[in-house]
């Protein structure tokens, strides 16, 4: 039996922070997980190195469910992203040694390539309409089959999802919070005008999603799905929070655009409503923040029951070691929808190798053993933790609201 022998954590800032888990057998394999939560890292580190690591030693790296289930059951407080990213490390870990024990690549453990490639979407951002097209029309140059359209609001200083940097988003700018200032009045309208310059610019072949980043209510959420039916968006992204998942009712109610939540969720749990009501289109829900390969497997079999399609979180602060894991699981997983693709920087791809590459609008994984990226480890220790948080809102008038 592949019995672990080690584990460790490296914390690297190649422009941003990632945490990665390694885990080492006896004979000298090992595999990689990612364990990165954007603003939250040392949380995440710090509980695999203190509550999990000394629990692995010694065990058969074979084990992956029951190890799933030790780290689940065991932690008692279950649940949560900083729990449950650490989980999701030694998931993905556990199947990087198995695939490479196995001489194969990971999707073949899971069940084989259902499809030739995975169709991934891009990011075009600009602070007006016109630029924001203008950036569009280059990533369909790219080949991009899917483009996320996000454009500044007038009279506000920032929105998410744009930035100076065009190809590069990294939303986490400063060791505490940015206190940015948002008006969902002022928004609304810019929404259904970047859409249907975008349509008139780029046609009717290419995709084109938003994300309203948890910023509505159901029912401001329900007009702008409303307003955008014209334009047949692909999907309207966390229009609004949803701890309440009965919200999505008001909204499902009034329009026919198709919704996409979960990148914040991180078990079945958040989501499992969401899925068995019907009331979303895709669960974004990604390997390293909910718990990995193992428990999104099942995420997506309960979805595929309930005509829900994934959409995998796939932003910067993901790293490659989850970029590459998420490949794999997209290449085979039967409800398939689409793969979010920020890419990283030269610094990132030269701290993580991989063997993923992108061409025509698609990824796909490759046919390395394991899940296919690695971590040079040299170079990881040339890039020191950085701290870095997330920006919050505040309204107009002051009162918190959501980033
Ligand atoms: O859809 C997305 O990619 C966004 O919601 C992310 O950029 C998100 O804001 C970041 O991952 C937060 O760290
Ligand atoms: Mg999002």
């Amino acid at each position: 039996m592949p019995k672990i022998i080690d584990a460790r954590v490296i914390v690297t800032c190649p422009g941003r922070n990632f945490v990665t888990l390694k885990i080492v057998t006896e004979d000298g394999v090992h595999g990689i997980g990612d364990a990165t939560l954007n603003g939250r890292e040392l949380a995440v580190a710090a509980y695999l190195q203190e509550h999990v690591i000394p629990c692995l030693i010694g065990r058969d790296a074979h084990k992956i469910e029951d190890i799933w289930q030790f780290l689940y059951r065991g932690a008692y407080w279950r649940r949560g992203p900083v729990t449950m990213s650490a989980i999701a490390a030694v998931d993905v870990a556990l199947w990087d040694i198995k695939a490479k024990l196995a001489g194969l690549p990971l999707y073949q453990l899971l069940g084989g390539a259902s499809r030739t490639g995975v169709m991934v979407y891009g990011h075009a951002n600009g602070q007006t309409v016109d630029d924001t097209v203008a950036q569009a029309i280059k990533y369909k140059a790219m080949g991009y089959k899917a483009i996320r359209l996000q454009t500044g609001v007038p009279g506000l200083n920032s929105t998410y999802g744009v930035s100076k940097d065009k190809l590069f988003y990294e939303p986490a700018d400063a060791a505490l919070p940015t206190e940015n200032i948002w008006s969902t009045s002022r928004y609304l309208p810019t929404v259904p005008e970047l859409f249907a310059t975008a349509r008139a610019e780029l046609g009717w072949d290419v995709h084109l999603l938003h994300d309203s980043h948890h910023r509505l209510t159901p029912i401001e959420a329900a007009r702008l799905g409303k307003d955008l039916e014209p334009y047949r968006p692909f999907w309207l992204e966390d229009v609004t929070p949803a701890e309440n998942q009965e919200s999505f009712r008001w909204i499902r109610r009034h329009t026919t655009t198709p919704l996409a939540v979960g990148e914040v969720f991180n078990t079945i749990w958040d989501c499992k409503q969401l899925i068995e009501e019907q009331l979303i289109d895709f669960i974004r829900t990604t390997i390293v923040h909910g718990g990995g390969i193992t428990h999104l497997r099942r995420i997506a079999s309960l979805a595929d029951l309930y005509n829900v399609r994934t959409g995998f979180h796939g932003a910067t602060d993901l790293s490659p070691v989850c970029m590459g894991a998420a490949l794999h699981f997209d290449l085979w997983v039967p409800n398939f929808g689409i793969q979010e693709y920020m890419r990283h920087t030269p610094e990132t791809d030269e701290v993580f190798p991989h063997a993923y590459t992108f061409s025509d609008g698609e990824l796909h994984p490759g046919e390395a053993a394991g899940h296919g990226v690695e971590i040079d480890e040299d170079l990881a220790a040339k890039y020191p933790y950085r701290p870095a948080q997330l920006p919050v809102n505040r309204l107009e008038d002051g009162s918190m609201f959501n980033w």
